[in-house]
């Protein structure tokens, strides 16, 4: 069986360039669970290198941190990581393939039959984005915390909230239904990531346990 879910995810986008690297870094040395490494403006070898640098760094400062990898499931299995697709890369059926059932498999999904379809062919876990219009892209609209909720109970799979996520924010998402809150900018484009990262992991605990998407949580 799977452990649970850590409820709190950075998605170090980007993370080929070593400043925004080393945020995540901060981020995990501040208790931050579980980081996606996302970056889709490289090409895969630049990709590759910079994953095989990063990750020694980021499970010398946690070495339980869970880590998933963006699109590149040979990264991923060459490195022993989780993965996470959305409509880059192989599909979650294709992936469950190649990665075996152990392997934790994500997918960003944009309404509910995404969410449906990808819990269906074995994701573990989904995204659900954007709930709020996403920080870094402010003119995107946002799906809204009804649209999280449609997610949410159509899927028995966690549900993480995505897109314009902050501390103060994490309370609405929970009471959707949402299993946790995936963050980029929040804590990538902190001005003190490290305070940041409390404020959300303060946020999250105050929360009782979700009743529905608890992946296995006894
Ligand atoms: C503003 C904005 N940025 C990024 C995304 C990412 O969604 P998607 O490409 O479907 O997923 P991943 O590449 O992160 O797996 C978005 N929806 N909106
Ligand atoms: C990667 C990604 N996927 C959906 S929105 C988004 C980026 C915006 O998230 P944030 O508002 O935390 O920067």
């Amino acid at each position: 069986m799977k452990p649970p879910l850590p409820r709190l995810l950075l998605i170090a986008d980007r993370f080929t360039d070593p400043r925004r690297a080393d945020v995540a870094r901060r981020a995990v040395a501040a208790g931050v669970p579980w980081v996606q490494l996302r970056d889709h403006e490289v090409d895969a070898g630049t990709f590759a290198r910079a994953a095989e640098a990063l990750v020694p760094v980021l499970q010398a400062e946690n070495p339980a941190l869970l880590l998933s990898i963006n699109t590149h499931l040979e990264v991923a299995r060459r490195l022993g990581l989780g993965l996470h697709v959305g409509w880059r890369g192989p599909g979650v059926a294709e992936a469950r393939q190649q990665l075996g059932p152990d392997a934790l498999l994500g997918y960003s999904a944009h309404n509910p039959a995404a969410a449906q379809q990808a819990a269906m062919q074995g994701a573990d876990y989904v995204l659900f984005s954007p709930v709020f219009a996403p920080i870094s892209k402010p003119a995107v609209p946002a799906a809204g915390l009804a649209a999280l909720a449609a997610v949410c109970q159509t899927v028995t799979i966690p549900v993480l909230a995505l897109g314009g996520i902050t501390p103060g924010r994490v309370p609405a998402c929970l009471n959707q239904g949402a299993y946790g809150v995936a963050v980029v900018s929040a804590i990538l484009e902190a001005s003190d990531p490290e305070r940041t990262v409390q404020q959300f992991l303060h946020s999250l605990s105050l929360q009782e346990q979700p009743q529905r998407n608890s992946h296995d949580a006894a």
